[in-house]
């Protein structure tokens, strides 16, 4: 399957799923949707601008402008720091992180936190690919994590 096919793929049929409800499509609230640098950027726009909410970036350390907020964490091969700008969320706001592979849930888990420090509501989380041997989803708990293929 190609990248195009899984953006199809992921913005088609979920705005009116009952998974997308469920897990983080609040109407009567504005919702973000916060995308992880840097291949969650290719989905995360396009499902943002579907739904009609904002997007925001999480970037790796040292590339965002102003006062900004981090949160180390470890990857299968490396350390690497994760980034938003402080007024990037606003406190109480529901957003969705959305990325595009969840391998050991080390980066999904950085974002959560800097979601905590900025005190958002974390409606769950959204990956195109996990990889369910590393076991992210726990990880994550008690965080849902909604993904489109498993393997
Ligand atoms: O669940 P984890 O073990 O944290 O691994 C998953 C992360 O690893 C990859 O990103 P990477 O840091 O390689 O950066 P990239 O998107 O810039 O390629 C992938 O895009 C996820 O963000
Ligand atoms: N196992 C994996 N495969 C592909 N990309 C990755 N990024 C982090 N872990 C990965």
């Amino acid at each position: 399957m190609t990248v195009v096919q899984l953006v199809q793929k992921i913005i088609e049929p979920y705005p009116e799923s009952a998974a997308l409800k469920t897990h983080i499509y609040a109407p009567e609230s504005p919702l973000m949707c916060l995308c992880l640098d840097a291949r969650g950027f290719l989905f995360g726009p396009l499902l943002a601008q579907r739904l009609g909410v904002g997007f925001v970036m999480v970037r790796k350390k040292g590339k965002l402008p102003g006062a900004t907020v981090s949160v180390a964490y470890n990857l299968e091969y490396g350390k690497a720091e994760a980034e938003i700008q402080v007024d990037a969320v606003t406190p109480g706001q529901k957003v969705v992180l959305l990325d595009d592979l969840l391998a050991t849930g080390g980066t999904l888990f950085a974002a959560c936190e800097l979601m905590k420090k900025q005190h958002a509501e974390i409606q769950g989380c959204m990956v195109v690919i996990e990889l369910t041997e590393l076991k992210g989803s726990d990880r994550l708990k008690p965080y849902s994590v909604f993904s489109l293929v498993q393997y």
